[in-house]
């Protein structure tokens, strides 16, 4: 399970949400860079997870194919996609700390369940996605696939909060 390279709004620190930006110069690289480290590493995947956003597609197909494994299935859903940010969609994240204070933006980016309305919070994000997980992904890995999963930095966030059982320490405090 990875998040997705750097796309165009993460240069310029706004919230992309549900916005199909593509991944810049350096996201295209680090995407290279990970499949290669994958090649390196041995992986190898029967079927790939996105979301429908380019830049989670664009990041799964550039590690297939520095994999050499162009052929594998890939199946996107928008239930892989990005929190909606709703109203903070596009703004930038430096301003809006000035205008509510850097612990009031941490609290609406990284706390579970808590996010000013009508913002998806992290609960929300893991209800959408854990029917696609439980009917589609789990099933498969249980007949012994391999899967990738390309996705972003908080539905995976969400599943990584669904496979560890708790809301891990770390949370709050990394991006
Ligand atoms: O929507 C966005 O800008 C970021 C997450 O924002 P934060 O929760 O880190 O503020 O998503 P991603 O770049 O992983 O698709």
């Amino acid at each position: 399970m990875l998040r997705h390279g750097e796309g165009a709004w993460n240069i310029e620190n706004r919230f992309c949400s549900w916005v199909d930006q593509k991944l810049s110069e350096d996201g295209l690289r680090e995407a290279e860079m990970c499949g290669k480290h994958l090649k390196f590493l041995g992986f190898e995947f029967d079927l790939v997870y996105t979301s429908i956003l380019s830049r989670s597609i664009q990041t799964a197909w550039l590690i297939m194919q520095e994999l050499g494994q162009e052929w594998v299935p890939v199946r996107s859903s928008w239930r892989l996609n990005e929190r909606h940010y709703g109203a903070l969609i596009g703004l930038n994240r430096a301003e809006l700390a000035l205008n509510h204070g850097e612990e009031q933006v941490k609290i609406w980016r990284r706390s579970y369940d808590n996010a000013p309305p009508p913002i998806e919070s992290l609960k929300q994000v893991l209800e959408r996605l854990l029917p696609y997980w439980n009917e589609e992904i789990a099933p498969e890995i249980k007949k012994g696939k391999r899967v990738l999963i390309s996705a972003h930095g908080n539905s995976t966030r969400a599943l990584l909060k669904h496979l560890e059982g708790t809301v891990p320490f770390y949370f709050y405090k990394f991006s």
